[in-house]
């Protein structure tokens, strides 16, 4: 449960909903089109950029920043380290996702660069939360690994050991997600398996968190708990979809669907959350 009900995720998303901010995206070819398709149908409105030449401005412009490793190019680095430059500098909320941070050194060293700039969450699956920890991973690519027991423990603490290092909020996904600002730490329960078997899920939350941010941040709710709202938001949206589809391919326009008519006031939504001090 969270704190307070004025914290609650169905508040975070009624102020997304009313508020519509701007998210600025750099994110892979994967994820462009379905990254756009989940902002709008959640009710944000996203922008995606990655040439140098125009990064402060759309950045002048936008409530919030996405930033996500998954196929970059030299330049794009630099696009996105301008682009972290100015959300950190101008006081904007920016999530970074760093997709398959475990497979390449040019991943490792584009993910260093940007910690630089201080991102508000590090939104990730299990295997990429361990790389970054330090905990040598090297993943399955950008799909996460173990889902048992024993693991999501050893990844929660290295989630709360990241958050602590980067002195940021680290959101982890997988069939449980775990939340953390290295003090405090929410599990939210939900979703549906077939999100693992739909690319780009991931790196759409992780810009439906900047979303969140954007929404949430000014008076109302803490980075901790804007970052839960938008998790519980998927996980309920994930739950719903997931009841009455074949596989894959039928999923997707159902998640869509189930975000555009995700209800506000869905005592389900606070349910999900479980709120916890780290020892
Ligand atoms: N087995 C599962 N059961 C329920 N939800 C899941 C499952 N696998 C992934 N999800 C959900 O899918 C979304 C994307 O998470 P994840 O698959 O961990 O990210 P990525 O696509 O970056 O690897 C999250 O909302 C997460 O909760
Ligand atoms: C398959 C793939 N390859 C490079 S980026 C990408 C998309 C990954 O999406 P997600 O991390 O949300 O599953
Ligand atoms: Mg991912």
């Amino acid at each position: 449960m969270m704190t307070s009900p004025s914290h609650s995720p169905g508040n975070a998303l009624r102020r997304l909903r009313q508020t519509t901010p701007l998210v600025h995206n750099i994110t892979n070819h994967v994820a462009m089109t379905p990254t756009a398709n989940t902002l709008l149908a959640i009710g944000a409105s996203p922008l995606m950029a990655h040439a140098q030449q125009e990064i402060q401005e759309i950045s002048a412009i936008s409530a919030a920043l996405s930033i996500n490793i998954g196929t970059l190019s030299p330049s794009w680095i630099e696009a996105m380290q301008l682009a972290a430059m100015c959300a950190h500098r101008d006081g904007k909320p920016w999530v970074l996702d760093p997709v398959g941070i475990g497979a390449s050194s040019l991943r490792q060293y584009a993910c260093r660069a940007l910690l630089e700039y201080r991102p508000s969450v590090i939104r990730a699956n299990a295997s990429e939360v361990l790389a970054l920890a330090g905990e040598m991973n090297q993943g399955r690519g950008v799909d996460s690994g173990d889902d048992g027991e024993d693991a999501l423990e050893r990844a929660s603490r290295a989630a709360i050991t990241l958050a602590r290092a980067q002195n940021c909020v680290v959101a982890m996904t997988g069939h449980v997600d775990v939340v953390t600002d290295g003090q405090r730490q929410i599990t939210i329960q939900g979703g549906h398996a077939l999100m693992g078997r739909v690319t780009a899920m991931g790196c759409a939350l992780s810009s439906v968190v900047a979303a969140f941010l954007a929404a949430s941040l000014d008076g109302h709710d803490d980075t901790l708990q804007a970052t839960a709202a938008a998790l519980a938001c998927y996980a309920e949206a994930g739950e719903t979809a997931g009841q009455s589809v074949e596989g894959p391919g039928s999923f997707v326009p159902r998640f869509l669907d189930a975000l555009y008519t995700l209800d506000a006031d869905s005592t389900l939504l606070a349910s999900r959350l479980e709120l916890t001090d780290v020892t």
